[in-house]
């Protein structure tokens, strides 16, 4: 793990957790911790991670799920960074439908479109496959995320990023689910539009060949640090597209071919 020394700062667990979730409460950005302390690996960003996943319950927030970030090759290497991760969600960052980008709470959100699964039963690494993955899953949503890194110009490595709870920032699903084997999750394709003009697609195979794959890895994951997937959970397979910016005013549509449509507004 190890401490690392800045001209004004030690970082260590403790100090870079706190660093972080000030940097979310008071909408601010910073370099990335690794360029002082290069020793901040996928591990300790996991330390970090989890420790501000329980200061985020002492304040009163709701596990409701997990994300995945960078299990897409345009994400990879957009950010640079080639390890697939996961990331805690909670209430606060739920987003009603109709809901704008909460620009209020953010520093410089991006948009990204997500296949969403709400897991039926609890499923328990290590050793789950993409298939056994699936199994456990009762519903796919299409589904957007607002990311929002603390770190400058999204600039960092993977253990800034781990530490930093993957960028989390809001997200939103559409409610109309399809069970799993209604249609093929891998075929399902997106449709990036921002202002009315198309900038992007994608399909699930994107996501790690298929989403059941980012599944399975996060359920392993998870496993190495104790815990399970539960009953209820939603999951955020990762971005399948590159991230579109999301200024003030924007509006973006994500269409999917059986899932529906996911609209966000930039808000003001
Ligand atoms: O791009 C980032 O800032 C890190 C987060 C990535 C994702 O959430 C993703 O790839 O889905």
């Amino acid at each position: 793990m190890g401490i690392a020394q800045s001209p004004d700062r030690v970082w260590d667990v403790t100090t870079a957790a706190a660093e972080l979730l000030a940097c979310e409460d008071e909408r601010r950005d910073r370099e990335p911790f690794t360029d002082v302390w290069p020793e901040l690996d996928v591990d300790t960003g996991y330390t970090i991670q989890d420790r501000n996943l329980e200061e985020r319950i002492r304040r009163g927030e709701q596990v409701v799920g997990i994300k995945l970030g960078l299990t897409s090759k345009a994400k990879q290497e957009r950010m640079g960074v080639e390890t697939p991760f996961v990331a805690w969600l909670t209430d606060a960052m739920m987003l009603t439908p109709g809901d704008p980008v909460p620009q209020q709470k953010l520093i410089h959100p991006r948009v990204e479109p997500e296949l969403v699964f709400v897991m039926a039963d609890r499923l328990d690494g290590p050793g789950v496959t993409a298939e056994s993955a699936m199994a456990a899953v009762g519903t796919v949503h299409a589904g957007a995320e607002v990311i929002d890194s603390r770190y400058t110009k999204f600039r960092f490595r993977a253990g800034d990023v781990v530490a930093d709870n993957a960028s989390s920032g809001a997200f939103v699903m559409n409610p109309a689910g399809l069970a799993p084997r209604a249609f093929d999750i891998s075929a399902e394709e997106v449709r990036v539009e921002v202002d009315d003009a198309f900038v992007d697609s994608a399909t699930g195979a994107a996501i790690l060949g298929h989403p059941g794959e980012a599944l399975a890895l996060a359920a392993n994951e998870l496993a190495r640090r104790g815990r399970g997937i539960e009953p209820g959970w939603i999951v955020l397979t990762g971005g399948m597209t590159d991230a579109v910016l999301a200024p003030p005013g924007c509006s973006i549509d994500l269409r999917f071919t059986n899932l529906g449509a996911v609209h966000l507004s930039g808000g003001a």
